[in-house]
């Protein structure tokens, strides 16, 4: 059969046609075939070298050489062979752990936007770069990047480790703090002592009640109670007793009315108790140990209900006191959320293949059926946070975060762009005085300790003006990155280079104290659903903590030495 004919009855068959240039090949192919077929079948022969000798002559030399070799020698040689292998395997092995083997990215490398766009114009990326550079020996790596035992997984719970005791103490550090309360070194530009800050001072502290001239009734629940206390310059007092008694409510209430909460972009709820306590619920999506996925932006992290319990502790350890109450809950997902919610969101639950309860609601993330919520069968977990007091009693106001990120896969804001942000900062009302340019600080430092990027907005309780404190709402996007330290979150605190004298008391104190990891560990207990936070977490928070203190060093010793900083001024 000629070629032609066959391809033509291969087209009829498939019904398809062969292009020219797949054509030509499938002939050239059939062409060489033929030609092998025609080609005499060679005769078996040893192959002749060029120089007539026989290959069977060396070999039997080589031969002839190993028998004649003692056995040590020949032990010798196989060690050496073994050796030099065994080197290979370690150089590759190496290479495959730092990323360095060519092809590969680095298995935890952050990938840099507009680098190519902004090379030497980011003020950010060049001071961080400095930054890292200026590191000292014992202390050199400032942006922290350990392997993870997997991307996505811990793969169980992993040991609570008790870090070891510090190195450096940052005697520094203490030395000024000690200064300050004695008197002195009380125009330090970066530690501001308490009696500059109005957060200690507080000439006024008016509550909500107070200021509304409104009294708990007889009846009134611990919540009502708890948002008539909050006061102008804190949420709650330092060990308030209703703190307790809210968590208890929402944990252990019956819940009576689910609906949707509007606005946002993620999946929450209002769950709505006896005697008009009200509570703002996040579900749980996902295990504790499973981090952010590496290809996801800040602003498309999933939310976790954990984070918002853990960051309630932390706030309140800290001494801050700027976010609500949080605790851990598990719903039956039918008789506490399908019974008692109705309207649109009713058509969204569904069962699942595995036979689980499901719902997504709607929203502009993750409200779909494939990014759906589903109980165990129907069991549920989920965070509760206290409700804020409503804007009849309190009306809030929403700022733009000045370090706001852009929200924008390629674009840059303005922060990362222009070195002297924090001068515009500062001389913009309502930052140029008062406390909240340090409350931004503050919440840079609560916020990287929990890397939480995901600070667009904040927000301040009208009634008390701008000498109120910033609320810490919305932390459902922390503690998503355990073995990653974002320093680009401290940017406030770099490029302002600002801190309160009383929190970096709280982080010294915990740096050479008892680690904030074991005092947030024993906090949470408590929590129904405790354990909250996976372990690698916990250090995470003691490692960031040394971070911070080493840009506040670097912040003093710039400001000490204005004649060196001219030549290494890092911002
Ligand atoms: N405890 C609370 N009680 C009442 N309202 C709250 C509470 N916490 C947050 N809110 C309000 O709900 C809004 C949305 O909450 P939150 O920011 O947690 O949701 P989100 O889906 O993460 O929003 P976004 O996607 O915009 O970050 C907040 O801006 C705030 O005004
Ligand atoms: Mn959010």
């Amino acid at each position: 059969m000629s070629n032609d004919l066959y391809y033509s009855l291969v087209t009829i068959r498939c019904g398809c046609s062969v292009s020219g240039w797949a054509r030509a090949r499938w002939r050239r192919r059939r062409r060489g075939a033929r030609d092998i077929k025609r080609s005499p079948t060679p005769t078996p022969t040893t192959p002749t070298p060029a120089d007539g000798r026989s290959p069977i002559v060396p070999r039997q030399q080589t031969a002839r050489i190993m028998l004649n070799m003692k056995l040590k020698e020949r032990l010798a040689l196989a060690l050496s062979a073994f050796l030099v292998l065994f080197t290979l395997m370690l150089v590759v092995d190496i290479q495959m752990d730092y990323g360095i083997s060519g092809h590969r990215v680095p298995l935890h490398g952050r990938v840099k936007i507009g680098d190519d766009v902004d090379k030497g114009r980011s003020a950010y990326i060049e001071f961080r770069k400095r930054f890292l550079q200026k590191s000292n020996g014992s202390n050199s790596s400032r942006e922290f990047e350990q392997s993870a035992p997997s991307e996505t997984s811990g793969g169980g719970e992993a040991e609570p480790r008790t870090p070891a005791a510090p190195a450096d103490r940052y005697e520094d550090l203490l030395r000024i703090l000690n200064a300050q309360l004695q008197g002195r070194s009380e125009d330090n530009p970066v530690i501001i002592p308490p009696h500059r800050d109005l957060n200690v001072l507080r000439p006024e502290n008016p509550t909500i009640g107070e200021m509304e001239d409104l009294e708990p009734s007889v009846n009134a629940s611990n919540l009502e109670k708890f948002q008539l206390k909050i006061a102008q310059h804190e949420l709650y007092e330092d060990g308030e007793p209703l703190i307790e008694a809210v968590l208890k409510d929402m944990a252990t209430l019956p819940i009576i009315h689910a609906e949707q909460k509007e606005g946002g972009t993620q999946l929450k709820l209002i769950m709505d108790y006896p005697n008009g306590i009200q509570a703002l619920f996040k579900p749980m999506r996902f295990a504790r140990d499973v981090q952010t996925l590496p290809n996801h932006f800040y602003f498309s992290d999933y939310e976790r209900h954990n984070a918002e319990i853990a960051a309630f502790h932390l706030d309140r350890i800290l001494g801050f006191r700027r976010a609500m109450p949080v605790v851990g809950r598990v719903l039956n997902m039918t008789t506490e959320i399908y019974d008692v919610t109705e309207g649109d969101i009713l058509r969204t639950f569904f069962v699942s293949p595995a036979n689980n309860f499901c719902f997504h609601g709607k929203c502009s993330y993750y409200c779909d059926t494939g990014h759906a919520i589903c109980g165990n069968p129907d069991m549920l977990e989920g965070s509760f946070a206290a409700f804020l007091p409503s804007s009849e009693l309190a009306e809030r106001k929403v700022w733009r975060h000045p370090w706001r990120r852009s929200y924008h896969k390629r674009r840059k804001a303005q922060w990362e762009l222009q070195s002297d942000y924090c001068d515009t900062v500062r001389t913009t009302p309502p930052y140029d005085s008062g406390r909240r340019l340090l409350d931004l600080m503050d919440m840079s430092i609560f916020d990287f300790l929990t890397g939480n990027m995901d600070r667009h907005h904040y927000e301040t309780f009208k009634m008390f003006g701008n000498e109120s404190f910033t609320l810490h709402l919305d932390q459902g996007r922390a503690f998503g990155k355990a073995f990653h330290d974002e320093l680009s979150i401290l940017a406030p605190l770099l490029q302002c280079c600002l801190v309160r004298h009383t929190t970096l008391t709280k982080l010294l104190k915990y740096h050479n104290g008892v680690p904030l990891s074991k005092v947030l560990r024993e906090s949470m207990k408590a929590d129904p659903v405790s354990p909250i936070l996976w372990e690698p977490h916990l250090a995470a928070v003691d490692r960031r903590i040394g971070l911070i203190l080493d840009a506040v060093r670097k912040c003093v010793e710039k400001a000490e030495n204005p004649l060196q900083n001219e030549v290494n001024d890092f911002v």
